[in-house]
């Protein structure tokens, strides 16, 4: 589990339950894969993540997938590749991270919560990044034998 911004967990941080949220690692075929933007009046505003939202009740991580993106970007996405899953203590929730990739979608990109978006490769240019997407440039990184940082640090 990453524990954002070195906050202290709460006393008994371990039995909270953590809130879903499906997470879509967008790649085209030329490796670059889609940043956007967390909207203005949301936590983090302004920092930068794959596109996603909180699990609706019932819903299962794909079908959450696919609503928030049609939502949040506009596109319809194809095939759903559950990939790697990661808990992050904020201080603002738990949350339970499923990312997934996807290869295949269809429409173009709009954005209809004021966010900005960026195809982006390693190292990231986009900044400052989510504390909970740096795992998944990490998990990128080894997967294409990139070493070297994997993003700035400090708001571009
Ligand atoms: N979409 C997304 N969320 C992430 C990533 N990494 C990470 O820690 N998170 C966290 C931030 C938030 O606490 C949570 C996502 O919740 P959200 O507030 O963006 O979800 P939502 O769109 O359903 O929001 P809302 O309708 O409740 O306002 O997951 C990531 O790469 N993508």
């Amino acid at each position: 589990m990453l524990v954002a911004d070195g906050h202290r967990p709460r006393e008994g941080g371990a039995d909270r339950k953590p809130v879903e949220v499906a997470v879509g690692v967008l790649v085209r075929p030329d490796g670059r894969f889609l940043l956007t933007s967390r909207p203005p009046g949301k936590v983090y505003a302004g920092y930068w993540e794959f596109p996603g939202g909180k699990l609706e009740a019932g819903e299962s991580v794909e079908q959450a997938l696919r609503r928030e993106l049609r939502e949040e970007i506009d596109v319809v996405i194809g095939a759903v590749q559950p990939w790697r899953t990661e808990r992050v203590d904020y201080p603002h929730a738990l949350v339970h991270l499923n990312f997934c990739k996807v290869f295949d979608w269809s429409g173009e990109l709009h954005m209809h919560e004021g966010q900005q978006f960026a195809w982006e490769d390693l190292p990231v240019r986009s900044a400052p990044v989510l504390p909970g997407t740096v795992p998944v440039l990490q998990w990128l990184a080894a997967e294409r034998g990139f070493a070297g940082q994997t993003h700035g640090w400090e708001k571009g």
